[in-house]
This record gives structure tokens, sequence and C-alpha cells, in this order.
């Protein structure tokens, strides 16, 4: 059996879905470190991540946030969140997961609209006029594509999802 706490674990999802709150829960939970990606790029460049999309558009986002999961140590086991256009790089996602467990967060499209107020802001690394419901069909295949497991966060708490994700993780040690 795999010890789950030994293992890390990756979050991927659209952006909204709770990767970011669900991942520092989950990192106390199992008692493993904690890295948001998101953070990790700002701090690499010296920049927020409106300022790198601003500044050199969105595919430059995408192009850092490929070689930070590149660069990304597993040494030691760790929670990762990931930013929602994660999945944009073939090698990243290769080296996330041959280093640990790939959950993909899902929620329906009305209700990642209801927590996203901003999309025109919120510097979403997406192609100038793509729609929401364009660039969540896009990526659905992507998230689906790399994930060992899925959990339905639709209705759920963050308590509830978080319990699911240790449910199916503990399953898939097993
Ligand atoms: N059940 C829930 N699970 C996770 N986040 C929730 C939930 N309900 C509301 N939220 C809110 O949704 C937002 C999720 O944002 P965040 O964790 O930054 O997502 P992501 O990192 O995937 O973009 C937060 O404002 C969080 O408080
Ligand atoms: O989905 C995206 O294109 C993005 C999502 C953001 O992260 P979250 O998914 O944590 O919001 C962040 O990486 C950046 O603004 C781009
Ligand atoms: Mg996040």
């Amino acid at each position: 059996m795999v010890d789950q706490k030994k293992r890390s674990v990756i979050l991927i999802g659209m952006p909204g879905v709770g990767k970011s709150t669900l991942g520092v829960l989950l990192a106390k939970e199992l008692g493993l470190e904690f890295v948001d990606t998101d953070l990790y790029i700002q701090t690499r460049e010296g920049k927020t991540l409106q300022e790198i999309m601003d500044a050199s558009g969105y595919l430059a986002l995408r192009e850092v946030e490929a070689l930070v999961l590149q660069e990304l140590s597993f040494a030691s086991p760790k929670v990762v969140a990931t930013g929602g256009s994660a999945v944009y790089s073939p090698e990243g996602m290769a080296h996330l997961a041959q280093n640990g467990c790939v959950v993909y967060l899902s929620l329906t499209l009305d209700a990642l609209r209801g927590r996203i107020h901003n999309y025109e802001q919120r510097g979403i690394a997406r192609a100038p006029g793509q729609s929401f419901e364009s660039l969540m069909e896009e990526r659905t295949a992507l998230y689906k594509r790399y994930a060992d497991i899925e959990i339905d966060c639709q209705g759920q708490s963050p308590q509830q999802s978080l319990i699911s994700i240790i449910e199916q993780l503990n399953g898939l040690a097993s």
C-alpha cells in the first residue's frame, strides 16, 4: 500500500473551482508542504500574473508557467495547486504526473460563472475575446486527459470536497 502522506497531490481544474482553497486544507490534513504555482511564478518573475500578461501577453504567462511546473522539486512530498492553464504544458504535466497523483476538481459552467465575477480582469490565460464557455470546453478535455481522479465539487462545501479527495486518494493507495 502506498502511504498517501509520502506521495504528492496535484490539483488541476478551471479557475475558481477551488484548487488554491482546497490545496491548503488538504496539505494541512495530510501533513504535507503546500505550493501554489501562481505564487511561485510571481516570486520567480518579480511581477504579478496580471503584470506578466499586460507586459508580454497570455502566451508568455503560459510559457513561464510551463517552466515553473518543470522546475518543481518533489524531493519532499507536497500538495500543489496549479493555475488553471497548467494543462497547456505537456512537459510540465508529465513532470507533475510522474511525481504525484493528479486530482481534477470539476464544477459546472454555471457554478464556475457564479464564482468568477471579473472574467475580463482576472488574468485568465486565454486568447483575446475567447468566451469562458469555449475556454472550458477546450480545457475540459485536457483536464480529463491528465486526471488520475476526478472530484465533482458541485454543491459541496470545502470540507465535503476535502473528504471526497481524501477518500479517493486512499482508494487509489489501497
Ligand atoms: N465549496 C467550495 N470549495 C472551494 N472554494 C469555494 C467553495 N465555495 C466557495 N468557494 C470560493 O471559491 C473560490 C475558489 O477560488 P480559488 O481557491 O482561488 O480557486 P482556484 O485556485 O481553482 O482558481 C474562493 O473564493 C472560495 O472561497
Ligand atoms: O486559468 C487560467 O488561465 C489562470 C488561472 C489562474 O490560477 P487559478 O486557476 O488558481 O485561478 C492563474 O494561473 C492565471 O491567472 C491564469
Ligand atoms: Mg488558484
